[in-house]
């Protein structure tokens, strides 16, 4: 008798699951609404009891917030969709070249589609023994790193015969994220002919009640920007964005950072998100638009956002890296 949920004989083949957070299928309400619903019904996103939670976010959050995201999201949305969808599905297809054919590449969204269950199944039935997971956040946080991983975990708890996993460490301190970074701030700079007079590192926030529980999501923060500032030789001005809700969030806020940096006479500024491996909402309409609205309402002139490392050149370098330093011993890779 043959089992059903797995293919009668493994092939030793090799799986790579690049994850990322996940984001609406549409810029529309609907849409927006059922993504926030999924997303922020995660006990690992939001820490309060769901008894009191819940009738929250069904009752304000999930019937006034979904129209604004989706004006917002309608700002930055490409043909090819949503533009974390698209650049992450570049950044698969980009590693699958340099991998070879002894890794399947895939992708997957921790919130929405393609979804990690059905992604982690489709590796094994592709003859996976071995799969690397890889939530593509350069700084843990239990409300991203972990909540991917739980959600890979959970499909393999249904499964009789599973695959062998790893995943990806934090990077936020290696050194080829660092000179990527670097890489990619310098030659973004270089092509605008842009010389700021300050440099601001956006980080995604969070709430500050993680920090206290122990959540190394801020300090690995503040490593990443101390590396790179160092590796840049000069100062970089870090903040956290996208504040949600009334808690207390880390801080210095980013809108509340560029404006004081106007305030102070700066007029020159550009701002890089570090955290983000892919553009997405929150670096391009909440940093490239709203943030240069922000900054020129108080007097600044030239702003300039650089785009994360998505899948250009040193980006897809580092990731190779990456995934080649945590495959090894599974695959004679060079
Ligand atoms: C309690 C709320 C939130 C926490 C905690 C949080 C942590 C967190 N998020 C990211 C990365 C991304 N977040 C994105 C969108 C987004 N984030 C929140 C709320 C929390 N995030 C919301 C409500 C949204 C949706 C948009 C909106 O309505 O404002 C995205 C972009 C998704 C996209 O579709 O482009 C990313 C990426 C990190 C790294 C993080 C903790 C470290
Ligand atoms: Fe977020
Ligand atoms: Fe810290």
């Amino acid at each position: 008798m043959r089992p059903a949920d797995h293919p009668p004989v493994a092939t030793g083949r090799i799986g790579l699951l690049l994850v990322n957070l996940g984001t609406p299928d549409a810029p529309e309400p609907r849409a927006v609404r059922r993504y926030l619903g999924e997303f922020l019904s995660d006990r690992r996103v939001v820490e309060i009891p769901p008894i009191l939670w819940q009738p929250i976010l069904r009752g304000i959050v999930l019937t006034t917030r979904p129209r604004k995201s989706a004006h917002a999201y309608q700002q930055v949305w490409r043909e090819d969709g949503s533009p974390l969808a698209a650049i992450t599905r570049a950044q698969a297809a980009a590693l699958a070249e340099r991998l070879g054919e002894s890794v399947i590449v895939d992708h997957a969204m921790r919130y929405g589609r393609p979804a990690i269950a059905e992604r982690v199944a489709a590796l094994k039935d592709a003859g996976c023994d071995r799969i690397l997971l890889a939530p593509l956040y350069p700084q843990y946080s239990a409300a991203t790193t972990a909540t991917a991983n739980d959600a890979a975990f959970a499909a393999l708890a249904r499964m009789r015969w599973q695959p062998a996993i790893r995943t990806l460490p934090p990077y936020y301190d290696h050194p080829a994220y660092i000179a990527a970074l670097k890489t990619r701030v310098e030659e973004e700079l270089a092509a605008l002919n842009f010389e700021p007079e300050a440099i601001v590192a956006s980080f995604h926030g969070m709430p500050q009640r993680t920090l206290d529980l122990g959540d190394p999501y801020h300090c690995q923060c503040q490593a990443t920007a101390r590396l790179l500032s160092e590796a840049l030789g000069r100062e970089l001005i870090v903040s956290f964005q996208s504040r949600f809700g009334p808690a207390k969030w880390l801080e210095p806020a980013t809108d509340a950072t560029l404006a004081a940096l106007a305030g102070k006479g700066v007029r020159k500024l550009a701002i890089f998100a570090p955290g983000f491996s892919a553009d997405c909402l929150e670096t391009l309409e909440e940093l490239a638009i709203r943030g240069r609205e922000i900054f020129q309402s108080k007097g600044g002139r030239s702003f300039a956002y650089l785009p994360c490392l998505n899948a250009g050149k040193a980006g897809i370098d580092l990731l190779e890296k990456l995934m080649k330093q945590e495959m090894r011993g599974w695959l004679d890779l060079p």
